[in-house]
C-alpha cells in the first residue's frame, strides 16, 4: 500500500535555529492526520515541507511514494497534480472572480473548456458555492473565500489534501459542512487528509492519527483514544494542547 507521507528524522534550521527537531511520522494512502499544536509549533513549516514549497535542514520526505529529495522534475508536476493545498487564508487572487480563481489548478491540464466548466460546476456544487461563479473574492464572506480555496484544492480530484488551519474562517456549522463533504470525498475516492489546527477538536471521530507538536517537537503521534489516555499522565501534552497543566 502506497504512505501518504512518512516523515523521517526531519529537521528545520529557520532564522538562526533549529525550528524542527526530528519529526518521524507515517500516514498509510486514504487516511487521515491532524497535526495540532499552539502558535510557533511549528506546523506551517512543517506543512511547506510536505508541499515541497521548502527543503529539510535534514530527513527524508516521502509523499505519496514519493521520495521529494529524489524527485525529478516531471515526477514533481504529476505529484503536484495529486496533491490539493489549503493554506493561509487571503490566499484567492483578488482581480480574479470565483470561477478563474477556481480553474486556476487546471490551467495546464488536457482538459477541453467543456470539461473544465463542468469541474467547476460540480465542485461548486459540492461546497455550496453554486451562483457565485462571478463574484470577486473581496464580495465573498471570510467562509465563503474559505470554501472557494478548499474547491480550489479538489477542483482537479486531488489524491492527499493538505489543509493548513482547519477551523480558520469557518464557524462551527459551516465547519461540520464542510467535514462532512470530505468525509464523502474519503469514501468515494479514498481521499487523504493531512490537517492542521490549534486546537485538537477539529476532526474529532474522523481522524485517523493525531500528532501534537510544541516549539518544533513532536511530542505524540497515534490514535485519538491513544492521545486521551496520554494526556491524562503528560504534563507536557496538556501545557500543549490546552496551555495549561
Ligand atoms: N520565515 C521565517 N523566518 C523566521 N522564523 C520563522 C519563519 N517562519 C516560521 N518561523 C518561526 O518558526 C516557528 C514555527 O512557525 P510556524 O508558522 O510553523 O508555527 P505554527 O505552528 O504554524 O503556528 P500558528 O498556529 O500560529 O500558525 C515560529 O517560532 C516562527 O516564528
Amino acid at each position: 500500500m502506497t504512505a501518504a507521507l512518512v516523515l523521517d528524522g526531519v529537521y528545520q534550521h529557520v532564522a538562526g535555529r533549529m525550528a524542527l527537531n526530528d519529526i518521524r511520522l507515517a500516514l498509510p494512502e486514504g487516511a487521515w492526520l491532524l497535526i495540532c499544536g499552539p502558535n510557533g509549533a511549528g506546523k506551517s513549516l512543517l506543512i511547506r515541507l510536505i508541499l515541497g514549497l521548502d527543503r529539510p535542514s535534514a530527513g527524508t520526505i516521502e509523499v505519496l511514494g514519493q521520495d521529494l529529495s529524489r524527485i525529478g522534475d516531471s515526477a514533481l508536476v504529476r505529484l503536484r497534480g495529486d496533491i490539493g493545498a489549503v493554506l493561509q487564508r487571503g490566499s484567492l487572487l483578488a482581480d480574479y472572480s470565483v470561477l478563474e480563481n477556481l480553474l486556476l489548478p487546471l490551467r495546464n491540464a488536457a482538459m477541453t473548456r467543456y470539461d473544465m466548466a463542468r469541474a467547476a460546476r460540480l465542485t461548486m456544487t459540492l461546497l455550496g458555492l453554486d451562483g457565485l461563479e462571478n463574484h470577486m473574492p473581496r464580495a465573498l464572506s471570510l467562509g465563503q473565500q474559505r470554501r472557494v480555496e478548499l474547491a480550489r484544492a479538489l477542483i482537479h480530484r486531488p489524491r492527499l489534501l493538505v489543509w493548513d488551519g482547519l477551523s480558520d474562517g469557518l464557524d462551527p456549522s459551516v465547519a461540520r459542512e464542510t467535514l462532512e463533504v470530505l468525509r464523502t470525498l474519503k469514501g468515494n475516492r479514498n481521499l487523504s487528509l493531512i490537517a492542521t489546527d490549534n486546537a485538537p477538536d477539529a476532526l474529532t471521530g474522523a481522524d485517523d492519527r493525531v500528532a501534537v507538536m510544541d516549539r518544533g517537537r513532536l511530542l505524540f503521534e497515534g490514535t485519538r483514544e491513544a492521545l486521551e489516555a496520554a494526556g491524562a499522565t503528560r504534563l507536557d501534552l496538556r501545557v500543549a494542547l490546552w496551555g495549561h497543566p
